[in-house]
């Protein structure tokens, strides 16, 4: 080996080591766990906002509006840049929202096509 190995032991190879990371490992559990609180509040909310442009959308290509997705995943990667986290952790993020909430305002739009269809037909 090359590299000399000094005096800093690697977290985990003895059991005091090992009981602090593990302890560490949980705390940051619990952080991740509030900020995701966080998220899906601020997910809840985005959501509401697109259930409401939907009634006033009436077909399936002003659902998809793939210039509007080009638009935002790119806005979305240009943001994760300035905020120093991989762009393609938020973009394949918001492809994966964008994909179910293009599937949701699908349904809502049948939902009330279904719905205005004279009974029986
Ligand atoms: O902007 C829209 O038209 C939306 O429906 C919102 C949204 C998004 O989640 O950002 C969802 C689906 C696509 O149509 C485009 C964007």
């Amino acid at each position: 080996m090359s590299q000399q190995q000094g005096d800093a032991t690697p977290a985990g190879s003895t059991p005091a080591g090992a009981a602090a990371g593990a302890a560490r490992i949980a705390e940051l559990r619990t952080t991740i766990d509030e900020i995701d609180q966080r998220i899906v509040g601020l997910l809840a909310e985005r959501t509401r906002v697109v259930r409401e442009l939907t009634v006033h959308k009436t077909d399936e290509p002003t659902v998809r509006s793939p210039d509007r997705v080009r638009q935002v995943l790119g806005r979305v990667h240009d943001l994760a840049v300035g905020h120093d986290m991989p762009p393609e952790v938020a973009v394949a993020t918001y492809r994966a929202l964008i994909d179910e909430l293009t599937r949701m305002q699908l349904h809502m739009l049948a939902d009330r096509s279904a719905a205005a269809a004279p009974k029986g037909q």
